[in-house]
């Protein structure tokens, strides 16, 4: 599989760069954004995958979150992939929470989104492994993300047992079976029936067993979307019912926006910087 650079930055001394590639899984094109810090022009360095909310491509945490300086410190790549498949022969909705823009991160079971929305496998391993055999990445990975992309960054490292040392989220879709949001969608890409719905709720994963994966949750109190689309009480019960230990945090005042990840990315960043390195 190749890679097809489509433009490249320099930023506080690394490269930010996007790439454009043919994607098995979705069984289309696919772009993603990578920032490379300087520590990569000489050596490997661990990955932190970022998984943008909806309507959101690789550009909004790109240009808006202002994680590359300290990434750039930490010597932590950032791999920041599209939120859907893309295209005209790709199914689509007039609405911003279905479709493209909105792919939720599951494997569609159901027509017409069957054929392309394979997030989860693209994800979880059809990217990794496109990444660590292109650019100078170790396999030490860590993954967080934003809202529909809080959910799947949650889902995946808590599915994924091992694969990653950290996960993080900013006002992640906690249950989604649950909000309006995430019923829509789920009724979409996996059907009617419920029982399929719980393998791409975070909330239930985190239930049935004790996590051992480092989890660092900020949530803002003043978010738009908080508590009805977002249920985070739910991820705070499972969280003590199974003992997992992870950090959730209601931040005063703060709302859904890229103002919130941008205040908090620097302690996320180091969040993961301390297991990437261990
Ligand atoms: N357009 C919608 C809301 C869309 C929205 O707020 N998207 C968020 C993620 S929400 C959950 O996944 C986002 O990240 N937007 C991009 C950005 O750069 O801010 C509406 O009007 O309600």
């Amino acid at each position: 599989m190749t890679l097809i650079q489509l433009s490249e930055h320099k930023l506080f001394a690394g490269r930010q760069i996007k790439y454009q590639h043919h994607s098995e899984s979705v069984k289309g094109l696919m772009q993603f954004s990578v920032y490379l810090p300087p520590a990569a022009e000489t050596q490997k360095v661990p990955v932190l995958y970022w998984l943008s909310g909806l309507t959101c491509t690789d550009e909004n945490f790109s240009v808006k979150a202002g994680a590359q300086r300290v990434a750039a410190e930490l010597g932590i790549a950032l791999v920041i992939p599209d939120t859907s498949p893309r295209g005209e022969q790709v199914a689509d909705d007039a609405a911003y929470d279905l479709g493209q823009g909105a792919g939720f991160y599951v494997n569609a079971t159901q027509e017409p989104w069957a054929a392309h929305y394979q997030m989860y496998d693209y994800i979880s391993r059809e990217l990794p492994s496109l990444v660590e055999a292109h650019l100078p990445v170790t396999t030490a990975k860590a993954i967080s993300g934003h809202s529909m992309g809080g959910h799947g960054a949650l889902v995946i490292a808590l599915r994924e047992v091992g694969a990653y040392r950290s996960v993080s989220a900013f006002s992640p879709i906690c249950q989604p079976t649950k909000c309006d949001w995430g019923k829509k969608a789920f009724t979409a890409y996996l059907g009617d029936e419920q029982s399929q719905w719980l393998q791409y709720d975070a909330s239930f994963l985190l239930a049935q067993q004790q996590s051992s994966v480092p989890m660092l949750i900020d949530q803002g109190e003043g978010d738009q979307f908080y508590p009805s689309q977002l249920r985070t009480e739910a991820l705070i019960e499972a969280n003590q019912r199974s003992q997992s230990g992870a950090q959730i945090r209601l931040q005063p005042g703060y709302d859904h926006s890229y103002f919130f990840i941008s205040s908090f990315i620097e302690e996320h960043l180091r969040f993961h910087a301390r297991h990437l390195k261990d």
